[in-house]
């Protein structure tokens, strides 16, 4: 299939021209693009079935989202509804299996703009907690849309602190049910998605108590509204909890349960059991029920933050070559503006952090693959790890992503800040998953948690067989480690051992001094739980830093692999590598000049290879953007259209707004004519 064509898809009568601005960009191709987007769709084998499934919803008016921007909230919800029921019926169709490569797809195409998300969350939940027979019940209705799931553990009152949740489940043996009740307002669930219009059962995340003692959180399953006419079951208080800052194809809601009733075989039971006289038994730690959001946030990478920060860099990049704006010399035509170097740095970071994130991801996904089937079968000695990694990625991928949305909307100057250039969205997108699944700063904190024990362990450890069994991730934190960074010329910058080193020694040192700290506080007095508060703002410094280094190094172990191969390709991604990597440094100079790692004159060093790589860079950012290869249809962008006629098409979506369609205008007559007319007219 001809790429070009297949990208210009709005059909719009300018389509067919491109724009000269855009089109000179991508007359000298120094790299094949196809061969990139065939790289990070994992083979031409998976792009060509992404555009054939692409091709399935281009021109069904159904699955236009031009519309959605004029939309209000409850608009927004149905027509997202719309369009999973209308995606449901071309998958049977089409005959696509569960979970084929078909159906992230067809969410990808149409930006994720489709309901009932959480759904799929409690889906997973009730695979990675269900024994088998409950998966047997449950899942075959969750995938037919028989009952609509919501995830329900946050409440009013708590949302990070699992141990905190108040709604109680208490076993009552005599008639082999666990009574479902929220004993105070803050218990009210609230938040989860799924829950404010469309569920029917909520996987509710309660406190267990049976044989008379508490056993922590535990999932149940409980029937919330009626499968006839979907009006609230008896006990429960089931709503939508108002307006919020975007995503509107969910209905956050919140529930209240008062004391209800549901069978022993509604708790998840494949970690935990209760036997009917009420007996406790449970495999592995007490946070084994956790492994949901293990599971959760690996997926939200790729599918929410990854692509929305993509999205956002095709948006914006393309827009900076169209938009012209002053000049560089006096004599010059008006630049473009992603000539001016400020404009580069604004932009080329974002552009390195989607490819960085996209090799993040992959190995991110392929470390769970690993080991999800081991801890299921009660295997748990990768779970640590899965989740220190997991947690680290979605605090460092959802914060670094939501700044880098963040820079594009401003790099689309005031066009950004109009819903029609997609931006808006994205950006509250990327901004609630800071948030969501974790708030950040909790999520960094689990990471040192996991730094701090795994690496006290090896240095308290006097044999070094002790220190080789560290967890291949953080085994670098004890590594032998060069102190003063060796770098002579600019050149040496470019060497991915060198900066590999830089991040290695300053993760590793912002760890021992978080240590230090600790210990210090401690044998000043402090309880141990005191002094880590009182060294968090540190710890959270150093993981933030070891996220940095394991991100950097998953790239550069990319690369590695297609050295060979691919030449060119394998040349603007190193270039990408290098400037992700390098950029993190001059964003936190402090660390690397604290202890004389750097020194001023290789500060300078540094930075003239970085503004070096900005320009090169600049070179391919078109086609680096290209190469994502997301249709018109997906972006839903006035600014990103393949073709790059932004001020048509500009105004041709504006036309689209109510106010121009009507004739009725109620602000004037009520009340713009009257005040005009209230002082009478001296004209
Ligand atoms: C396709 C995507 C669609 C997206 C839609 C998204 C919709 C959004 C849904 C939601 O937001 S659902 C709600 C999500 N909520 C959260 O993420 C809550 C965040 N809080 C927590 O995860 C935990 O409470 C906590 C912050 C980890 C703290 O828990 P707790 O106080 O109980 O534990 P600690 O004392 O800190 O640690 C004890 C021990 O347990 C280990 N651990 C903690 N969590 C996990 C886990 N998930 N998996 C495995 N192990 C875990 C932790 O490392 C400690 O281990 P040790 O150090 O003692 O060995
Ligand atoms: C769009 C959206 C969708 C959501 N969907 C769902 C859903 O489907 N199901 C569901 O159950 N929930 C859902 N949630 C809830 C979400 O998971 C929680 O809001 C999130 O986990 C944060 O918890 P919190 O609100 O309690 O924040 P808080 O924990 O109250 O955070 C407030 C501040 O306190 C700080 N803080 C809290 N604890 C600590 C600590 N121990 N150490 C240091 N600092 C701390 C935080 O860093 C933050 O700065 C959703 C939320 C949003 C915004």
């Amino acid at each position: 299939m001809g790429s070009r064509a297949h990208r210009v898809s709005l059909g719009d009568a300018w389509s067919g021209r491109v724009h000269p601005d855009i089109e000179s960009e991508r007359r000298w191709p120094a790299f094949d693009v196809e061969r990139l987007t065939n790289l990070l769709d994992g083979g031409a084998q998976n792009t060509a079935l992404r555009r054939k499934v692409e091709t399935l919803v281009r021109d069904d008016p159904a699955f236009n989202l031009i519309h959605t921007h004029f939309m209000t909230q409850d608009e927004h919800f149905q027509a997202a509804t719309q369009r999973l029921f209308l995606i449901q019926k071309l998958a049977k169709r089409m005959d696509w299996p569960d979970d084929s490569l078909e159906f992230q797809y067809i969410y990808r195409a149409l930006s994720g703009d489709i309901s009932l998300g959480v759904h799929s969350v409690a889906m997973n939940a009730i695979k990675s907690l269900g024994s088998e027979e409950q998966i047997a019940k449950w899942v075959p209705l969750c995938k037919t849309y028989q009952i609509i799931v919501s995830y329900a553990q946050t409440e009013m009152g708590h949302g990070t602190y699992l141990q905190g949740l108040e709604t109680e489940a208490t076993y009552d043996a005599a008639t082999q049910e666990f009574v479902i009740h929220s004993p105070t307002m803050t218990a009210t669930k609230w938040w989860p998605g799924d829950l404010g219009q469309a569920a029917t059962h909520a996987l509710v995340m309660a406190q267990l108590t049976c044989s008379g003692a508490r056993w922590g959180m535990h999932a149940f399953m409980v029937p919330i509204r009626s499968l006839q006419d979907h009006t609230p079951l008896p006990g429960i208080t089931v709503g939508d909890i108002g307006p919020k800052m975007g995503i509107e194809i969910t209905d956050n809601g919140f529930l209240r349960l008062d004391h209800v009733r549901v069978p022993r075989e509604n708790m998840l039971s494949r970690f935990t059991q209760v036997s009917p006289d009420g007996t406790y038994v449970r495999h592995g730690i007490a946070q084994v029920n956790y492994l949901p959001m293990v599971v959760t946030r690996v997926y939200m990478l790729r599918n929410i933050v990854l692509y929305g920060l993509q999205k956002a860099c095709v948006i914006a990049t393309r827009y900076s070559v169209i938009r012209r704006q002053s000049r560089i010399r006096p004599s010059d035509p008006e630049a473009k503006i992603l000539d001016y170097q400020t404009q580069q740095q604004k932009l080329i970071f974002p552009l390195a952090m989607g490819y960085a994130f996209h090799f993040q991801v992959a190995s991110i996904m392929d470390f769970f693959h690993r080991s999800y089937d081991a801890i299921r079968n009660k295997d748990m000695s990768l779970l640590p790890e899965l989740h220190a990694l997991t947690t680290g990625s979605k605090a460092m991928m959802t914060e670094f992503g939501a700044h880098g949305v963040e820079l594009c909307r401003r790099a689309c100057g005031g066009h950004g800040y109009s819903k029609l250039s997609g931006m808006p969205s994205l950006a509250t997108y990327l901004l609630a998953s800071c948030t969501y699944e974790g708030e950040n700063t909790v999520l960094y904190l689990q990471v040192a948690r996991f730094l701090v024990k795994n690496c006290r362990q090896a240095w308290e450890a006097s044999d070094p067989a002790s220190r080789k069994s560290l967890p291949q991730s953080v085994s670098y934190l004890t590594a032998a480690r060069v102190d003063k960074c060796p770098a002579q010329t600019e050149a040496h910058f470019l060497h991915p051992e060198l900066y590999m080193q830089a991040w290695a020694h300053v993760a590793a040192r912002l760890l021992e001094s978080s240590v230090h700290h600790l210990q210090m506080l401690v044998q000043a007095g402090a309880d141990e739980h005191e002094a880590w508060n009182q060294t968090s703002v540190l710890l959270l410094q150093a993981a933030k830093a070891h996220c940095y280094y394991i991100t950097v190094k998953n790239f550069k172990e990319a690369l590695e692999k297609l050295e060979h191969g691919e030449p060119a390709v394998h040349r603007v991604l190193k270039r990408l590598c290098d400037l992700f990597a390098l950029h993190g440094i001059l964003a936190d100079l402090g660390s690397f000049l604290y202890d004389g790692f750097l020194s001023a004159p290789q500060v300078n060093m540094l930075r003239t290879t970085y503004l070096d790589l900005l320009l090169q860079i600049r070179k391919d950012a078109i086609l680096l953007t290209d190469a994502f290869d997301f249709t018109d249809q997906c972006l839903n962008s006035a600014l990103g259209c393949y073709d790059g006629n932004v001020y048509e098409r500009l105004f041709q979506w504006a036309q689209m707004s109510p106010n121009n369609n009507s004739q009725e205008k109620p602000a004037y007559t009520k009340y713009i004519r009257p005040l005009m007319q209230s002082r009478g007219s001296k004209l």
